[in-house]
């Protein structure tokens, strides 16, 4: 079902701090930040030859990526995407498998304009999943 690692993301505290150590020390090309309220995030995109590393700052305290960071003062790897074909039947299979699928199931518009949906980490190891219709 899943198909290609579309991105890593990493919670960060200072987006701007953040990228510049991405572009100044790794060299790597960063995107201009773009607030997505909708998901409670400031976002740049560095995109490798492989796949992507999304770098996320919390945009006000109800923000997923606040919560993790209490939790993780230093920041650290939030969650993986994968891509998938089909979303609404990807959801359909996990649900029957007894996966939590956040948000009720229903997706909403990432970061790419396309669809994307959660998994509950303490479902996959300890890892938060997104998975985005390729
Ligand atoms: C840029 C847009 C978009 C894109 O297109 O790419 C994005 O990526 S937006 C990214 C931000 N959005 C989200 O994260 C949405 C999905 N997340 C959630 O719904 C919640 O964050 C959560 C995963 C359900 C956790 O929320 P909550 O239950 O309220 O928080 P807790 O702190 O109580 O966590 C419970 C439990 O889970 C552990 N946890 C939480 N987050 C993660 C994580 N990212 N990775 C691994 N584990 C995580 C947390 O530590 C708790 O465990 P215990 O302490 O053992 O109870
Ligand atoms: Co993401």
């Amino acid at each position: 079902m899943i198909g290609r690692l579309n991105h890593v993301a990493i919670a960060v505290r200072d987006i701007s701090a953040a990228s510049a150590l991405y572009r100044n020390t790794l060299g790597a090309q960063v995107s201009a930040p773009e607030a997505l309220t909708d998901h409670g995030v400031t976002v740049v995109f560095i995109t490798l030859p492989n796949t992507k590393i999304e770098l996320l700052e919390p945009l006000g305290a109800d923000s997923p990526i606040a919560k993790f960071l209490e939790k993780n003062p230093d920041g650290g790897i939030h969650h993986i995407c994968y891509e998938v074909e089909d979303i609404a039947a990807a959801r359909d299979r996990l649900i029957q498998t007894g996966a939590r699928v956040l948000g009720a199931g229903e997706p909403k518009i990432g970061a790419h304009g396309k669809p994307v949906l959660f998994l509950h980490p303490k479902d996959f190891n300890g890892t938060l999943i997104e998975l985005e219709q390729a």
